[in-house]
C-alpha cells in the first residue's frame, strides 16, 4: 500500500499546552516515562477487556506487556506496548486534539506564574505530550488490534505546531513511541540504571509486566528481556506491605492527578461477598468536577482483570470526587455497563464503599480538622448533594457538613451542625439559617437584624446547592432547620413575655399603616405585616415556608424552567423613620409611590429582580429631586 504522508496542524491549545508544559514541568521531567507507561498499561487493559468478547484479538501474542528500550547511539528511548493500538482516526482524535472536558476552564485559570501553572497542568493531566519535555521529536507507530499489518499509522512531530501522519505496514499490534531526546538530556537519561530507577519510582505498582533488556556481559543490555517492576496488582497486596509512597504513586496512576491524595482506605472484604477496594480522596478538585459529562467513578476489576474505567454505578454522584479501584470476585468477567445497573453485587459493594468513605471523612473531621477543612473547601459543595441523594445516610452526611455562620461572620465554611447545637441559646429549639446568592447578601440580610441583636447564631448559606440541601434536611438531632427568611419568625422561648407584649402594641399601632400599604401595593404582595425580625431596616421580603428563595426562582427562570411565581410577604418596621415619613404622606399617589419603593428595595436586598426596574429608578430620581428641591 502506498504510504501517503500528510502534514496536519495541532489544535491551537496544544501548542500553548506544550510550551507551558516544557517550561513548568522541566524540574520534574522524568514523569514523561510514568505517563507513557501509564498509557501503555491502559491500552493493554482495554485490549484484555475487548478480548473477553473477541479472543481472536490476542492471537499470536497473548502475553500483554510494556517494553522500555533505549539506544545511546541514536539518542532515543522507546516505550512499546502490545495493547489495543489506534487506527488513523483514533490517532487524530486522541493525539492531535484535546477533547477533555474542563479544557477551556483550564486555559482561563493559567496565570503565567510558572509554579502555579505547573500545579494546574498537573491537575489537568499531562499525558502523552509530556514526551516533549525531554524530546525534540516524537514518533508514534501504532496498529489497532484486529486490523491487518497494512493499517499501521505513523504520527510524528517536533512539537512546534504541526504533525505528520502516514499509513504504513506494521508487523505487530499495539503502540510504539520513540522519543528523540534533546541533546542535553541524553547523558542523563540514556542509561539502563536511570530508566530502571524511574520505573521503580513511578510504575512499580502497575499490574502489568514492564520489561527492559537484561544487562549482559560487559554491562551492556543484551537480547533477553526481564520484568523490572513488581507487576502485581497493588490493591491485592496486604496493607502492611505497602508504603505510603506506593499508595500515593498508585493514586496518581488511577486518578491522573499530579499531586498527593488527602487520604485513602484500603479494604479486603470477605464473607458473603468478596472484593477489594482501594479508595482515595483527592486533595484538589479536578477542573471538570461541575461538568455534567465529566466522567467519574472508579476502576472496576473482576479477579484482577480490568473491566472498565469510571464505573459510576459503584458510587453515588455526591461522592463523585472519589478515585480508586474495586476488584470483585463475584461478578462475571463479561460484565457490561448495563448489567451493573441494579445488580445486587454492585449495590452491596456500593453501599459498603459509601460507608467506608463517610467513615473515613468522619474520622478525618474528628482527628485532623485542618485536613478536613481542605477537603471541605474543595468538595463540600458536592457532599451537600448527599442528603437529597442518599436518604439512608442522611444523618451521617449531616454530621460532615460545614457552614459559614454569623458566629464568625467570615465566608469560611467551618461550622458544623454539632458546633451550632453546642452554642444554642437557652430556650432556642431551632437551627436558624438564611440562603442567598452570595455570602455578602446572606451576611448583610435585613432578616438577621433581630437575631444578631439577640446574639442568636444563624448559618449563612450561599452555595447554589444550599436550597436543595435544606429542602432535604428538615432537622438535625431533633432540631428543625429553619429559614429566617421564610414564614413567620418563631423565636419560641428565646422571646420574653415583655417583648411579645411590646410587639403586639407596635402591631396594633401600625394597623392603619399596614392596611394603607397593602391597598397601595395590591396584587404585588401576598400581604403586608409588621416585622419582628427587623431592627435597623425599614422593610424586608419574607417568603412562604415552602417557597424557593427569590434568587433561585430567578435562576430557574433564566434556565428556561416554568415556575409559578410566588408573591412575597412585605414586612415593615414601623419604628423606622422612613415608615414614619410614609405614614405622614397625605397624597395617595405619592403614598403609593413610597410603598412601591419600599417593596422594590426589599426585593433587591433579597437578591430578587424587579419586574419594572425603570419604574424603580424613576421613583428614586423623583425622590432625590424632591429632597434636593
Ligand atoms: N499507548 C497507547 N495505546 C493506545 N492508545 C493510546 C496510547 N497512548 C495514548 N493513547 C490514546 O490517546 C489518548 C490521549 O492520551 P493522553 O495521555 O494525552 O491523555 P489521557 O491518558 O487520556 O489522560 P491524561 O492526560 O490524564 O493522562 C488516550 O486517552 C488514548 O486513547
Amino acid at each position: 500500500m502506498a504510504a501517503s504522508k500528510e502534514t496536519m496542524q495541532f489544535q491551537t491549545e496544544i501548542n500553548q499546552l506544550l510550551q507551558l508544559m516544557i517550561h513548568s514541568l522541566y524540574s520534574n521531567k522524568e514523569i514523561f516515562l510514568r505517563e507513557l507507561i501509564s498509557n501503555a498499561s491502559d491500552a493493554c487493559d482495554k485490549l484484555r477487556f475487548e478480548a473477553l468478547a473477541d479472543p481472536a484479538l490476542l492471537t499470536g501474542d497473548s502475553e500483554l506487556k510494556v517494553e522500555v528500550d533505549f539506544d545511546p547511539e541514536a539518542g532515543t528511548i522507546t516505550v512499546r506496548d502490545n495493547g489495543i493500538g489506534m487506527n488513523r482516526d483514533e490517532v487524530i482524535a486522541n493525539i492531535g486534539t484535546i477533547a477533555k472536558s474542563g479544557t477551556r476552564e483550564f486555559f482561563e485559570r493559567l496565570s503565567g506564574d510558572q509554579t502555579k501553572d505547573a500545579k494546574l497542568i498537573g491537575q489537568f493531566g499531562v499525558g502523552f505530550y509530556s514526551a516533549f519535555i525531554v524530546a525534540d521529536r516524537v514518533s508514534l507507530n501504532t496498529r489497532r488490534a484486529g486490523m491487518e499489518a497494512e493499517h499501521g499509522v505513523r504520527w510524528e512531530s517536533d512539537g512546534t505546531g504541526t504533525y505528520t501522519l502516514e499509513t504504513l505496514d506494521l508487523p505487530a499490534r499495539g503502540t510504539e513511541i520513540v522519543l528523540h531526546l534533546r541533546e542535553e538530556e541524553r547523558q542523563d537519561l540514556l542509561s539502563a540504571w536511570r530508566l530502571r530507577s524511574i520505573i521503580n519510582k513511578y510504575s512499580d505498582h502497575i499490574p502489568l509486566s514492564i520489561r527492559m533488556r537484561k544487562i549482559g556481559e560487559g554491562g551492556k543490555p543484551g537480547d533477553e528481556w526481564e520484568t523490572v517492576n513488581k507487576a502485581s496488582a497493588l490493591w491485592q497486596r496486604s496493607k502492611s506491605e505497602i508504603s505510603d509512597d506506593e499508595y500515593k504513586e498508585f493514586y496518581r496512576y488511577v486518578s491522573h492527578d499530579y499531586g498527593d491524595p488527602l487520604t485513602w482506605s484500603h479494604n479486603h472484604v470477605e464473607g458473603r461477598l468478596e472484593y477489594t477496594s482501594l479508595l482515595f480522596i483527592p486533595a484538589k478538585a479536578p477542573f471538570d468536577l461541575w461538568d455534567h459529562n465529566h466522567p467519574h467513578g472508579i476502576k472496576l476489576y473482576v479477579q484482577r482483570v480490568f473491566i472498565m474505567d469510571d464505573a459510576e454505578q459503584l458510587l453515588p454522584r455526591y461522592l463523585r470526587f472519589v478515585r480508586g479501584v474495586i476488584d470483585s470476585s463475584d461478578l462475571p468477567l463479561n460484565v457490561s455497563r448495563e448489567i451493573l445497573q441494579g445488580n445486587r453485587v454492585i449495590d452491596q459493594m456500593r453501599s459498603g464503599s459509601v460507608k467506608r468513605i463517610l467513615g473515613l471523612l468522619e474520622e478525618m473531621a474528628e482527628k485532623e480538622p485542618e485536613k478536613y477543612q481542605t477537603f471541605w473547601n474543595e468538595f463540600g459543595r458536592v457532599l451537600k448533594e448527599g442528603p437529597g441523594e442518599d436518604y439512608s445516610n442522611r444523618e451521617q452526611i449531616a454530621r460532615l457538613l460545614r457552614f459559614a455562620s454569623t458566629h464568625t461572620d467570615t465566608d469560611t465554611q467551618n461550622v458544623s451542625l454539632a458546633d451550632y447545637l453546642a452554642r444554642m441559646a437557652e430556650g432556642q429549639d431551632k437551627i436558624y439559617y438564611i440562603t442567598a446568592d452570595s455570602f455578602l447578601a446572606a451576611k448583610n440580610s435585613p432578616q438577621l437584624e433581630l437575631l444578631r441583636k439577640k446574639g442568636i447564631e444563624v448559618l449563612l448559606l450561599s452555595d447554589r446547592v444550599d436550597e436543595w440541601l435544606t429542602s432535604h434536611l428538615p432537622e438535625f438531632e431533633g432540631k428543625a432547620l429553619t429559614s429566617v427568611a421564610k414564614g413567620a419568625l418563631d423565636l419560641g422561648a428565646i422571646e420574653t413575655e415583655e417583648e411579645r407584649k411590646s410587639q403586639e402594641e407596635t402591631e396594633k399601632d401600625a394597623e392603619g399603616l399596614v392596611e394603607r400599604i397593602k391597598n397601595a401595593l395590591g396584587e404585588r404582595v401576598e400581604t403586608v405585616r409588621v416585622s419582628h425580625r427587623l431592627t435597623s431596616s425599614p422593610a424586608c421580603i419574607v417568603l412562604g415556608e415552602r417557597d424557593m428563595a427569590l434568587y433561585m426562582q430567578q435562576l430557574l427562570k433564566q434556565a428556561g424552567h416554568e415556575i409559578s411565581s410566588t408573591k412575597p410577604v412585605l414586612e415593615i418596621n414601623p419604628t423606622h423613620p422612613m415608615l414614619a415619613r410614609i405614614e405622614g404622606e397625605k397624597d395617595d399617589t405619592r403614598f403609593a409611590e413610597w410603598s412601591a419603593l419600599l417593596l422594590d428595595q426589599a426585593i433587591l436586598a433579597e437578591g430578587g429582580q424587579l419586574e419594572d426596574p425603570a419604574g424603580f429608578v424613576a421613583r428614586i430620581n423623583q425622590l432625590m429631586l424632591a429632597l434636593a428641591g
